[in-house]
């Protein structure tokens, strides 16, 4: 087949150049039951055209439910992974998805989901923990991986993201490399540390986010590549709903907290590395931080959104570091515009090095993620509404927040139903579901306040949570809620951290029943 002249400028390992294919050629390759490793990371970097492929010959020969995959990728894939969900081809995924479809078949338990802190999923994976029963000594039969550059030594050059890839390719049987020459060459922007197993791992040297000791592209076994695809199409990333009163509120709070917190010496003017979560609010909160004139930031985090190009273009933000830049088209266009000056200001590390509770710890760094709902005590909910439906996963929040300096969960104090505006609060007596525990939360804010929580007992806790972060709809309701735990606690010697355990998911119950969390009355306790 003819080589396009782009490709052939990407690929300086010649060998390579005779294994070109069309995506729809390896489809023989592919065997219903396989376990496949694809790169990506929260939609970005991830491959497209032998997914695309696999999809049109599932439509093509009616396969729904026939040709059916273990899926892992290091977080979310893109639209590709959505259609798999739609046809049936996904049997088992982790660690991390987004999109409708996929949560869909999840919930309607057609694909079995399992959720795993990002810093841990690729190494377990590697040490063979979800491949156990596999009779064959393999963990990944096909890894299908997107470069933007092939080295003179075979080794790949990620993309947008490098998130579990390095990890994947270490593990798995073939690989197929789909170079992306609709992307400009991301070489030189990672920096890659190569999976060590224990006992012999040693200490990731880290101790400034632009300090760089790994490699700058995933070595591989030549021979182990067994396809070269050419990829046109660039990632395709959904705009992020523009931020709104509440959004900017809870930037707000946290600001005016971050200026305290420098003012009592307990932050440096610069503040410290800072992660951001993924999600509109996530991506809304950067947004206020750009427009605080806090000067010399530096970020160290998971995933970069478009509301870091602010910060990089009004000289707040010196340095960042991540495992992905998941940019809209619209971000991508604007930082390939300044790509000289930006590459300069970016690293991109694998998921285990972003995430690694080790550095994160070290480096003091300030994580804020959203969660679906906090309890009055501070354990918070990142992923199951009512303790049952998947949104998208835990990803790193766990990572993060257990292991930061200052831990911060941020969201909006109540969100909509069908039927009451306010009827969600995210302020519940209890979580109906634990990613985050009270050991691990520090502040939580809302668009209401921000409550400090530090060195507070449980029962200040409830009180600061209540009074600062709680929707004007719901503060009486779970003030009663205390007051009533308490007296009931009281009598029975269980003063610590006060439930009405027949009380304690009324909010959930009453959502479902009634479309609104706001209870009618607590049932009464002796
Ligand atoms: C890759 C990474 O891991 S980055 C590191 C951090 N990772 C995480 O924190 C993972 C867990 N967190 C998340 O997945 C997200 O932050 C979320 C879902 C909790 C919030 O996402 P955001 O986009 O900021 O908030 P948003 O208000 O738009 O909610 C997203 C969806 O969740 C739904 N949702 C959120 N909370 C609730 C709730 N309490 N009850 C019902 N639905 C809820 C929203 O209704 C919305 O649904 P829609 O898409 O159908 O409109």
């Amino acid at each position: 087949m003819t080589i396009s002249q782009l490709l052939k400028s990407r690929v300086r390992y010649a060998p390579y150049l005779n294994r070109v294919k069309e995506a729809h050629e390896l489809i023989p390759l592919f065997k219903s039951g396989q376990y496949l490793g694809w790169s990506g990371f929260t939609g970005v970097g991830t491959p497209k055209c032998v997914p695309e492929a696999l999809v049109d010959h599932v439509e093509q020969n009616d396969l729904q439910g026939k040709l059916q995959f273990n899926l892992f990728v290091g977080a979310s894939a893109g639209p590709e992974e959505e259609l798999w969900a739609q046809n049936g081809m996904i049997l088992r995924r982790a660690p991390h998805q987004v999109g409708k479809p996929i949560a869909k078949a999840i919930n309607q338990g057609r694909i079995k989901f399992f959720d795993k802190h990002l810093s841990m999923f690729p190494q377990d994976l590697t040490y063979g923990f979800y491949t156990r029963d596999r009779t064959d000594g393999k963990i990944l039969d096909y890894m299908i991986i997107e470069a933007t550059a092939i080295k003179e030594d075979g080794s790949i050059v990620p993309g947008p993201s490098v998130g579990g890839s390095p990890e994947f390719v270490s593990v798995s049987d073939k690989i197929i490399v789909e170079v992306n020459t609709a992307t400009p060459s991301f070489e030189g922007i990672h920096d890659i540390d190569m999976p060590v197993l224990p006992p012999y791992r040693q200490p990731y040297p880290y101790t400034k986010v632009d300090q760089k000791s790994g490699l700058d592209s995933i070595p591989v076994d030549p021979e182990r590549v067994v396809a070269i695809v050419e990829s046109t199409t660039r990632d395709k990333v959904p705009p992020n709903t523009p931020s709104d009163e509440m959004s900017k509120g809870i930037a707000a709070n946290l600001v005016e907290f971050f200026r305290d917190e420098v003012n009592h010496g307990r932050l440096p003017p610069n503040l410290l590395p800072l992660q951001s979560g993924i999600g509109n609010i996530a991506n809304a909160v950067i947004e206020g931080l750009a427009g605080a004139n806090f000067k010399h930031l530096n970020v160290w985090t998971e995933v970069l959104q478009d509301s870091f190009l602010d910060l990089f273009d009004n000289g707040s933000l010196d340095y960042a570091t991540a495992t992905s830049v998941r940019l809209t088209e619209k971000g991508f266009e604007r930082a390939f515009e300044n790509w000289e000056h930006f590459k300069h200001k970016l690293c991109l590390r694998s998921q285990v090095v972003s995430n690694s509770p080790e550095i994160i710890r070290r480096l003091g760094v300030i994580a804020m993620n959203t969660p679906v709902e906090v309890d009055i005590y501070a354990h918070a909910n990142s992923t199951n509404v009512n303790g049952s439906r998947m949104l998208n996963g835990l990803g790193g929040s766990a990572d993060f927040l257990r292991n930061a300096k200052l831990s911060i969960m941020h969201c909006p104090s109540a969100r909509p139903t069908k039927t009451d505006p306010t009827g969600i609060s995210s302020i519940v007596p209890m979580v109906s579901h634990v990613d985050q525990t009270e050991h691990d939360l520090d502040v939580v804010v809302t668009e209401q306040g921000l409550a400090d929580l530090r060195g507070l007992a449980p029962r200040e806790r409830s009180r600061e949570i209540i009074k600062q972060c709680a929707h004007p709809d719901y503060k009486d309701l779970l003030m009663d809620y205390v007051q009533k735990s308490e007296h009931y606690a009281a009598k029975h010697n269980c003063m610590h951290e006060p439930h009405m355990l027949r009380n304690a998911l009324k909010f959930h119950t009453n959502l479902q029943e009634k479309g609104t969390m706001k209870v009618a009355e607590w049932d009464p306790v002796d």
